[in-house]
């Protein structure tokens, strides 16, 4: 078998089994009862009479065998041979077997046994209910031979396993002895769900109940002790199986009723439920018996006089009656032949019948008391108050029916919403649908003509188009109520609300779109077209079109404060608000200013104002341009170029610097050295912005185009009281699709290779600290030599030998402290802090690690 351990079913051969091959027990079973013995008082020691049942291989003999004083006499028995254990009787025999009990009887003679162990597993290897029920019936049997031959105050320790009768089984152990413990020994597995009742102090009762020892009555289903019987009638098709054998007293299977007991029975439902047929016969006449129902009725009705019993013939004309009776129909008459095959639709069809011929019978009376009606509480009030109690309970009605309608459509909201945040709709879907939960209100003419809006809506531009007639039909229906609306709006606002909730949640949980929403809020001003004041716009940024800022930039407007000297950044804005749209401008509305401002318009005589501001703007782009080279400086002529550009259009929007020379579109970069920053100040990290960079640093876009650009569909979007989840989905994926060529892509491709082979902050940091060390050392070194050099006390020779000594010294190496290791297992295993009798620098380590290194070594080395 070499090395490799054998596995049996419950797993390996544990310590044990081990244990019992080197102490020669026969089996690992030896512990459990060497473990009971020792926690209950080494009952084994003082027991001069043992009987071991189902003790093979042995081994529970064996400990009796060496613990029991000497000269006792221990009896084995097992269905399997048991080889011969010095000190011990074994016989073969099944312990459930009356032939057990004689043998027993035979080696006992007139002795009594001070304790009887009980070990017993039947393997029959069928269902864990199955050998439950077997177990639990071997451990009452060995109880049964236990009371027959345990002494009085015996012990009697047996194996349990845990199943619905456990508790049933204790009962009967706690009625026949004085201590009666569960224990499971530290040898009995986890897994297993055996377990070792010890039952201490026997109390050998002259008598005992057979039924403490009746495997029926101990395992009967206590669960249920009243038998359901509704179920019974109800659910026919689930039938339960009897494990239990037939009830005391009641070995019938096919229960017969009389049909007129039936009837006249206070509990039907019983009957169809424990009978098998109701048949014609003529009930048995017993003066003197009551049926449980009716003691029970006698109890709790004491006072109320009893009918006096009808004879046989008034109970046979009562039969006639019933079997006569129209409602008694060939199908009833085929039911009642076998209850148990029927269905719940015929036992209602028979509860039914049994009410119609107890009516017929004269058992319940047909016409049942009236009622009372409810009194009319206007009949004393005058004709005014009729009314206003009328009007009052239409109030009432109509409100209630409002409620009624208010609940309904708020499950409805609330299930849509439900339904988007399990991503089962989008947004639009849902105001598609809201709108449409409310669409009879929303289009209905006649509410809109009863609320006198119709003439509103008539002064509007769209024509109303007809409702269809149907959908009139539905509209005639509703009833004036709540402003429909209102209801809409409401729908709306909820929606909103929602939303608004589900953004924060989402907020909370992903600072990304934190950021993102930080800088929309920033961005979120309508273009508006061309800003009137340079000097006073705020730089737009916006991560989506990838031109980032450093935090220190700053506008160079004349007299304008730059951020930070203002403390706290303010937010960069390019575009103004429509709030102020009502402002005028030269007399035109802000909005007919910023058209007029468009180059088309250029040349216009009475727009010169609007010139000069655009001009501004486009020297803006001049003047950066003129600083740039073509080609390297393509990024810093993009910032400035888009920077009037509008938000979350075709390209990317940055401050830039108002340019000192205005006339330097084609200048050479002369200033370059005076303004060195704007380059280190962008960056372009997105193939859209690098492509309009080289687009314009090629001169293929002129600052028209960019401004044409600006002019798009998505530039002018009405953002006007929509909602703001349609706003975001506009804002995702409404936009202009911005153009790349395969040039940028590359470069952008380049630069974050470029980025990424970078070494991390922490490298870095470390790097320059080396370096700044290494500067100090030298510098250190360098005075030092001064010092020798300039000291006149010293040779030349000597000079010379002081700087090389002090070369050698600056140059030695610092020996590198030693770091041992110290393998965490044995007494250092698990320990906190320094491990004892280890100095200097330390570093723990697991015996794998170990393992591993060395293995690393072993494979570097071939
Ligand atoms: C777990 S072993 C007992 C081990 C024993 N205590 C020992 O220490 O070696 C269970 C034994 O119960 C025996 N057994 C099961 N049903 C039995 C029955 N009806 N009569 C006698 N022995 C039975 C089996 O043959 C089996 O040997």
């Amino acid at each position: 078998m070499g090395k490799s351990q054998k596995k049996f079913g419950k797993g390996r051969l544990d310590h044990y089994y081990r244990l019992a091959k080197e102490k020669g027990y026969r089996a690992r079973a030896a512990f459990k009862i060497l473990q009971i013995n020792q926690k209950y008082d080494h009952f084994l020691e003082k027991s001069k009479v043992v009987i071991d049942l189902c003790a093979a291989p042995g081994s529970w003999c064996q400990v009796a065998s060496a613990l029991c004083p000497a000269n006792s006499l221990i009896i084995g028995v097992d269905l399997a041979p048991i080889k011969p254990i010095p000190k011990v009787i074994t016989f073969v025999e099944d312990i459930t077997s009356s032939k057990c009990r004689a043998q027993l009887r035979q080696h006992l003679k007139t002795w009594k046994a001070d304790c009887v162990l009980h070990d017993g597993a039947p393997n029959v290897g069928t269902a864990w209910v199955q050998d439950a029920f077997t177990q639990s019936e071997l451990v009452l049997q060995s109880l049964k031979l236990a009371t027959e031959f345990l002494m009085p105050g015996g012990n009697f320790v047996t194996k349990v396993f845990r199943s619905k009768d456990y508790n049933n089984l204790l009962w009967v152990f706690n009625q026949l002895f004085n201590k009666v413990d569960a224990t499971k020994p530290p040898a009995s597995r986890n897994v297993s769900a055996e377990i070792f009742v010890v039952c201490r102090g026997y109390k050998a009762p002259k008598k005992i109940d057979p039924k403490f020892l009746d495997p029926r009555s101990v395992f009967e289903d206590l669960t249920d002790p009243t038998p359901n019987f509704e179920a019974k009638v109800f659910n026919p098709e689930k039938k339960k199986r009897k494990r239990d054998g037939y009830e005391d007293g009641d070995y019938l299977q096919h229960k017969m009723m009389s049909v007129l007991d039936f009837i006249t029975n206070v509990d039907p439902i019983a009957s169809l439920g424990g009978m098998s047929e109701l048949t014609w016969d003529v009930p048995t006449v017993n003066k003197d018996e009551k049926s449980p129902a009716e003691e029970e009725d006698d109890e709790e009705e004491p006072s109320e006089p009893k009918p006096t019993p009808k004879t046989e013939e008034e109970l046979k004309q009562d039969l006639r009656l019933v079997r006569k009776l129209p409602d008694t129909t060939t199908e009833i008459k085929e039911a009642i032949k076998d209850l148990k095959v029927l269905g719940k639709k015929d036992f209602r069809g028979l509860l039914k019948w049994r009410l119609k011929c107890r009516l017929a019978l004269g058992i319940d009376s047909a016409v049942k008391e009236p009622t009372p009606e409810p009194e009319d509480p206007t009949k004393d009030m005058t004709e005014d108050e009729k009314i206003e109690y009328e009007l009052q309970t239409m109030e009432e009605r109509e409100a209630s029916r409002l409620k009624r309608e208010r609940r309904r459509k708020n499950e409805q909201k609330t299930k849509e919403i439900t339904r988007m945040q399990l991503g089962m709709l989008n947004p639009v879907d849902i105001g598609i649908e809201a709108a449409q939960v409310g669409s009879d209100q929303l289009f209905s003419l006649k509410e809109v003509e009863k609320s006198g809006q119709i003439d509103t809506l008539a002064k509007g531009k769209m024509n109303m188009l007809a409702v269809h007639e149907d959908k009139k039909k539905e509209v005639t229906e509703i009833e004036i109520g709540e402003d429909p609306l209102q209801d809409a709006d409401r729908l709306e606002d909820e929606l909103d609300n929602m939303y608004t909730k589900f953004r924060e949640r989402r907020a909370e949980a992903d600072a990304k779109y934190r950021m993102k929403r930080l800088r929309d809020e920033i961005l979120d001003e309508e273009w508006n077209g061309i800003e009137e004041k340079p000097e006073t716009a705020e730089s737009d940024d916006d991560d989506d079109d990838g031109i980032i800022f450093d935090e220190g930039y700053q506008s160079s407007d004349d007299g304008e404060k730059s951020d930070s000297e203002e403390g706290e950044p303010k937010a960069r804005k390019l575009l103004t608000n429509l709030d102020d749209s009502k402002a005028k401008i030269n007399g035109l509305s802000k909005q007919a200013h910023n058209f007029f401002k468009q180059d088309v318009f250029k040349d216009v005589a009475g727009l010169d104002e609007s010139d000069s501001d655009d001009d501004e703007a486009i020297n803006k782009i001049v003047a950066l341009r003129s600083k740039q080279k073509p080609s390297a400086k393509a990024s810093a002529d993009a910032q400035d170029d888009v920077e009037n550009a509008p938000k979350k259009t075709s390209f990317e929007v940055v401050k830039g610097r108002k340019p000192k020379n205005e006339d330097s579109w084609n200048t050479d970069s002369d200033s370059d050295e005076e303004e060195p920053d704007d380059k280190a100040n962008v960056d372009i990290i997105t193939a859209e912005a690098m492509t309009l960079a080289h687009q314009i640093a090629l001169k293929e876009k002129s600052k028209a185009d960019i401004i044409d650009d600006s002019y798009n569909r998505y530039s002018m979007r009405d953002r006007d009281g929509l909602p703001t989840w349609f706003l975001d989905d506009e804002d995702r994926f409404s936009k202009p699709v911005k153009p790349i060529t395969a040039e940028a892509a590359a470069a952008i491709q380049s630069k974050l290779r470029a980025l990424n082979a970078r070494p991390i902050k922490k490298v870095m940091e470390a790097q320059a600290r080396k370096k700044m060390k290494a500067t100090r050392r030298i510098t250190r070194m360098r005075k030092k030599s001064d010092l020798i050099i300039e000291d006149p006390n010293k040779s030349e020779k000597e000079k010379a030998e002081a700087i090389q000594k002090l070369m050698r010294k600056a140059t030695k190496k610092s020996p590198k402290t030693e770091v041992k290791l110290v393998v965490a297992k044995g007494k250092n295993r698990g320990i906190h802090g320094r491990p004892g009798g280890v100095k200097g620098r330390y570093k723990m380590v697991d015996p794998r690690m170990k393992k591993e290194m060395r293995a690393l070594k072993r494979n570097a080395k071939k």
